[in-house]
């Protein structure tokens, strides 16, 4: 595995994987990696010869209350795990390198954006579109991997690209979880042990208002109720929407979301499930 800190180099090195014929699946994340980053990049050496992971914890997406500052990092201890899981090339720009100076021009993300997280955290998809365009510029990927933990961030940025006809293939993929059903999560690390021990509990309740309910109201009463119920965090939002469009669901029929955000004291937590209530095979 190469380990390239400036935009140049990694340009170059590209250019010269590209002269090979060898096409490039790129894999964007915050770092502190678990299991659920490495789906991905399971994912993407799957279909690509070269597989580029970059790491920044981008400050963009960050609102000035949020945890920017104690977001969880360790760049060696995930240098050993990318490499062992065979990334090609690993990206960890500072943010001198991605931001040399304020940005002349960023993004503004208009649809999708007031619901679900985009209406608890101002500007953050503006940030995130930002950053994934600066770095779907300089890698120049034929796919990148998203996660559907991020759903949200997955319905911007296929809305992004489509829109800047960019010629990059979105890829999304199922969310890793722990075997009590907790969603892996950088951020778990930040839970106490009873906290870790209640949120398996938000997947639980996710899957029994949908297996329990024949009606929208019904569905988010029984989430509402259960999430109220959780004693060590506090509920952000549950909202029913239409997947990937993110439009108010007003019937229990096509690709639905049910999406959560649950706080506990030093971790907010998201989780979801995309399904659709017609299909019996699930
Ligand atoms: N459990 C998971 N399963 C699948 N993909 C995941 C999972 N967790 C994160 N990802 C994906 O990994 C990519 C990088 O995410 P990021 O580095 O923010 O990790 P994270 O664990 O989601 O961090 P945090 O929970 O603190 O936001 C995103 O596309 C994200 O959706
Ligand atoms: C896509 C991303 C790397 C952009 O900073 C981030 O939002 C994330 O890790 O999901
Ligand atoms: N995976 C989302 C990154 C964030 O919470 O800012």
């Amino acid at each position: 595995m190469i380990r390239v800190e400036t935009i140049k180099e990694l340009k170059a090195i590209l250019r010269a994987e590209r002269e090979k014929g060898h096409t490039i699946g790129f894999v964007p994340t915050m770092g502190y990696l678990h299991e659920g980053h490495m789906t991905l990049v399971d994912e993407a050496t799957k279909s690509n010869d070269c597989v580029v992971m970059s790491i920044f914890v981008n400050p963009l997406q960050f609102g000035p209350t949020e945890d920017f500052d104690s977001y969880p990092r360790d760049l060696e201890r995930d240098a050993l795990r990318a490499k062992e899981r065979g990334v090609t090339i690993l990206f960890t720009p500072n943010e001198e390198e991605m931001y040399k100076r304020k940005m002349s021009a960023t993004l503004q993300v208009h649809d999708g954006v007031n619901v679900l997280c985009g209406a608890k955290r101002e500007g953050h998809f503006d940030g995130v579109a930002t950053v994934v365009m600066k770095l779907l510029n300089i890698v120049s990927p034929t796919h990148a991997y998203f996660g559907k933990k991020d759903a949200q961030q997955v319905a911007i940025i296929w809305r992004m690209v489509e829109d800047f006809e960019m010629d990059v293939t979105i890829v999304p993929v199922d969310i890793v979880r722990e075997e009590d059903g907790l969603a892996m999560s950088s951020r778990n690390v930040r839970l106490t042990p009873y906290e870790r021990k209640e949120a398996p509990r938000i997947y639980a309740l996710l899957k029994h208002a949908i297996a329990q309910s024949q009606t929208v109201e019904e569905l988010l009463d029984v989430a509402f109720k259960q999430a109220h119920e959780l004693e060590l965090a506090e509920l952000d939002y549950v909202e029913l929407r239409t997947f990937p469009d993110l439009k108010e669901a007003t019937k229990l029929e096509g690709q639905l979301i049910l999406a959560i955000a649950m706080n506990y004291e030093h971790a907010r937590l998201i989780d979801n499930i995309i399904w659709e209530p017609t299909r019996k095979d699930r």
